[in-house]
């Protein structure tokens, strides 16, 4: 017969926010028992940030060479995908090997537990036959997977997600994706600069639906320049594979993409039914699991933190929530977990920065907005930069209040610039003190002074 193993928290899954949790909570004494599926680590060091953010500096070193002839003389360029994919399996990945990550949390004192595991009842956890059972709670931090749409045909293809895409070691010649939000943008632009040919199907009218317009506007010209085609406001109808190429269907049209690979990047779900979320009273349909200001889910010892929560798929956000729920558990508790100031980085060339609400969110919000956009290219600092310059900032005020409520930065280091206006949201810097400050000489960032005195 099993006997429950205690513990006295237990945490499910162990991507960014997971770790955090589990190897902080050992540290600081705690019974921790720590359960992983897959890798220690999660999603963002081995499938996604890490290594697309490798790919990414590799495709814009491309094109920063390709910018030589314009500024400095010539230059004899072969692009070669084996350095990019050897350097994510060698220095990014260890070959997909969990080892350092599995042994740092062990080193702090968690036990590590691998397999899936299940909610069965408050407090308590199964993984295949063994049941944990936990004093104080568990931490759910079980992220999410793609989401892959209900087209026809699609499912019984060989197509890629994220993952297939990471660990690939050479590039097809062709490639259509599926989805114009971060993953397709990014992906998208890095494939077409080692001259793969990327044809991007987004089903919204436009790239990056959920920031600014402007911000999508400028990511289908960027990825237009890196010769990809853009397809807005279509869906696939159908999707088939021959043994070798794939073939599109798109609706409204009798047109057929073909391509050697599909990438489907439509966005990312969390699963709450393979949790058995139902055994704790929460709705395993539902799209995420409700949390509060400390992170705490409407059930008894429960907490969430990351993708899971569905407040915004970001790394940056899972380790956010882990350190409040850390703090609820331990003690002494801080601020409430506050998503006013949510930024976000879209890492294309130029890069696309965002804080807070868009102008459309701030006006359904109700409030009264003063807005400007102004060019980069502008600015001493754009027309010194010459080529890959574009880029703007937009920033967006409540006028009430005097303060700004969002921002986009986008430009060469337009995530970097970001750093000055998210500042300025989370603590609510009065937009009369931020136009009497002085801003760098030449810098993109002095595009941000601009902006503040052409508000209207
Ligand atoms: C291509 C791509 C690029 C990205 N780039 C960026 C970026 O540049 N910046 C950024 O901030 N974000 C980026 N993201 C998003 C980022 O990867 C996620 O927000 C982040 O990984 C979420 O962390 P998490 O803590 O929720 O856990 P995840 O990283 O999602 O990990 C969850 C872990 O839980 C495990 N698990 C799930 N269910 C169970 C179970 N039942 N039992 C045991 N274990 C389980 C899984 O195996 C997994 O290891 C990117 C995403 C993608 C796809
Ligand atoms: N730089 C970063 O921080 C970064 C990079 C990559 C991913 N991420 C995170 O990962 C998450 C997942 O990214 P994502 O790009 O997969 O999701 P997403 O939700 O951002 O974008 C998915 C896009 O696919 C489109 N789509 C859905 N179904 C479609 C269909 N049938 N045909 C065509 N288009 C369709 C949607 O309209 C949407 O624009 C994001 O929420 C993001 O937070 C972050």
């Amino acid at each position: 017969m099993n006997v429950d193993e205690p513990a006295d928290v237990l945490v499910v899954g162990l991507g960014p926010g997971g770790e955090y949790v589990a190897s902080t909570l050992a540290e600081a004494g705690l019974s921790v028992v720590a359960v992983e599926a897959e890798l220690v680590g999660g999603e963002c060091p081995y499938w996604a940030c890490v290594p697309s953010k490798m790919m990414i500096r590799a495709g814009n070193s491309l094109a920063e060479a390709g910018r030589v002839p314009v500024l400095a003389g010539e230059v004899d360029l072969t692009a070669d995908w084996g350095k990019v994919s050897t350097r994510i399996r060698e220095e990014a990945t260890s070959h997909w090997s969990d080892k350092a990550a599995a042994d740092r949390l062990t080193a702090k004192g968690a036990r590590l537990v691998r397999g899936r595991a299940r909610l069965a009842g408050a407090r308590r956890v199964t993984v295949g036959d063994r049941t944990f059972v936990a004093s104080r709670g568990i931490v759910l931090a079980t992220g999410t997977r793609p989401w892959v749409p209900p087209v026809p045909g699609l499912k019984e293809t060989p197509y890629w997600t994220n993952q297939d895409a990471m660990a690939t070691e050479t590039l097809p010649n062709s490639m259509i994706i599926l989805g114009g939000g971060a993953v397709g943008v990014e992906l998208a632009q890095v494939f077409a600069r080692f001259r793969c040919s990327v044809t991007l199907v987004e089903g919204r009218d436009r790239l990056l639906a959920q920031e600014e317009p402007e911000a999508g506007q400028l990511a289908a010209q960027a990825l237009q320049t890196d010769g990809v085609e853009v397809l807005t406001g279509v869906q696939a109808r159908h999707v088939a594979h021959d043994g070798t190429l794939f073939t599109v269907q798109l609706d409204e049209s009798s047109e057929e993409l073909r391509a050697e690979r599909l990438l489907v990047a439509t966005g990312r779900h969390a699963d709450l039914a393979a949790l058995a979320v139902e055994t704790v009273g929460l709705d395993p349909t539902a799209p995420a699991v409700p949390t509060d200001g400390r992170m705490r889910a409407p059930a008894e010892g429960l907490w969430a933190v990351g993708d899971v929560t569905g407040k915004g798929a970001f790394t940056h956000v899972s380790m956010y929530q882990a350190e409040i729920a850390v703090r609820d558990i331990l003690g002494p508790t801080g601020p409430a977990a506050d998503y006013r100031a949510l930024p976000r980085v879209t890492f294309t060339d130029p890069e696309i920065g965002a804080v807070g609400l868009t102008e459309r969110q701030a006006r359904e919000q109700g409030l009264r907005v003063r807005t400007s956009v102004l060019p980069l290219a502008s600015s001493t600092r754009g027309w010194i930069h010459g080529p890959g310059s574009e880029g703007f900032i937009k920033l967006v005020e409540d006028t009430d209040r005097g303060v700004l409520v969002g921002a986009t930065s986008a430009g060469p280091a337009g995530g970097e610039v970001l750093y000055g206006l998210n500042v300025a949201v989370h603590a609510e810097v009065p937009v009369d003190s931020l136009r009497h400050m002085i801003y760098t000489y030449p810098t993109f960032h002095r595009t941000v002074g601009a902006a503040l005195g052409a508000l209207r």
